[in-house]
């Protein structure tokens, strides 16, 4: 089984269920270290099936490391994952849902996720001019007639987006109004987020360039004693969108699928999004018109300069803002703590 990068690359697993699912990764994922954030009740013992390389943090371990900073890690919320970014000390990272399991293509073959989020990581993206037959990079299709020479050696890429079959990432008024919808519809493309779009980043299945972008993969304020809920990948998202622009590198969507298998409780769902909703009419436009400055050079800056615009532009609404403002520094400091070479 191909396991490209297997030595630069640390698989991010958030629980508060079981690793079950891990059998049926096992093929794809052995060769890989798995860092595991168990969330919830830390004196709940998370067997991890044998044979896989892992670490595994509990909330007292997020305490211990992180200290004063701690706070910024949610509990209670998918959002911990983001703990497991700060910590590793891999080039690359992957995450996924612990209900997501092996999708498999129109031929009836197994997915395997990490070989086609490598290749859409190692290979170029194009934010700056669409390219309508999507991926020029992949065999056996090209850049199309029109699309600009100077342009065709694209830019690096930042981020890949997977997506999922069968149980849609819906929000949960969608999730209320189409209990049985799946998704069932396996379309074969990646395709580069075009520079000034925003897109909806979900955390299911999602692989980036650790060095280039991670310390902008917060997944901020969500979960116990935070007035949201469900929003922690779409703030990692619109937060390294708008960084990836700034720094002129690209960020892809499409394959790789996985089978999604548990629809959440949407009532639950609806009560951590609810605010959100309205909030995100607010937030959207302010992420479409921040710019940052030009002696911003890397993730880091970036992130600690858009903190601070954080603070100005989205304060009014509520003081949530002001908080996730100062949970986005201490994110910062922790990162800088746990990964101090890189910053020097
Ligand atoms: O309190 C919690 C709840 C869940 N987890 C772990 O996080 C992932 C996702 O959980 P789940 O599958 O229950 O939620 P979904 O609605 O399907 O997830 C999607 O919505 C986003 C919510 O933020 C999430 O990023 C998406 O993937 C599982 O691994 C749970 O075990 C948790 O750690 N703590
Ligand atoms: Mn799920």
């Amino acid at each position: 089984m191909a396991a490209p990068l297997a030595d630069q690359l640390d698989i991010v697993i958030p629980t508060i269920r079981n690793l079950d699912f891990l059998e049926e990764w096992r093929p794809f994922f052995q060769p890989y270290h798995l860092i595991i954030v168990q969330d919830g009740d830390p004196t709940k013992k998370i067997a991890v099936p044998e044979g896989f390389s892992y670490e595994l943090y509990n909330r007292n371990d997020i305490e211990r490391i992180l200290g004063d900073k701690a706070w910024s890690i949610s509990f209670k919320d998918s959002a911990c994952r983001c703990f497991g970014f700060m910590v590793s000390k891999k080039k690359y990272i992957y995450t996924i849902d612990d209900d997501c399991f092996v999708a498999k293509d129109p031929s009836g073959k197994p997915i395997n996720v990490l070989e086609q989020h490598i290749k859409n990581l190692l290979s170029p993206s194009t934010p700056f001019f669409f390219n309508t037959l999507y991926d020029p990079y992949r065999e056996g299709t090209d850049f199309v007639r029109g699309y600009p020479f100077s342009l065709r050696e694209g830019v690096t890429t930042a981020t890949s987006h997977g997506l999922w079959m069968n149980i849609p990432d819906y929000d949960a008024p969608t999730q209320m109004v189409k209990p049985k919808e799946r998704n069932t519809r396996f379309v074969d493309a990646v395709m580069t987020i075009p520079k000034g779009t925003l897109y909806p980043m979900c955390g299911m299945n999602l692989a980036f360039d650790r060095e280039l972008i991670g310390a902008a993969m917060y997944f901020g304020l969500m979960g116990e004693g935070q007035p949201i809920g469900r929003y922690d990948d779409m703030w990692a998202g619109w937060c390294t969108k708008v960084i990836c622009d700034h720094l002129g590198v690209g960020c892809k969507t499409g394959l790789p699928y996985v089978w999604h298998s548990k629809a959440s409780n949407p009532f639950t769902n609806l009560r951590k999004e609810y605010k959100g909703i309205f909030w995100q009419e607010e937030i959207i436009p302010f992420f479409q018109n921040v710019t940052l400055s030009k002696t911003c050079t890397n993730a880091e800056e970036c992130y600690i300069e858009l903190a601070d615009k954080v603070r100005k532009g989205l304060g009014h609404i509520d003081p949530y803002f002001s908080k996730l403002a100062d949970g986005m520094i201490a994110w910062i400091e922790g990162w800088r703590m746990l990964n101090p070479a890189k910053t020097a």
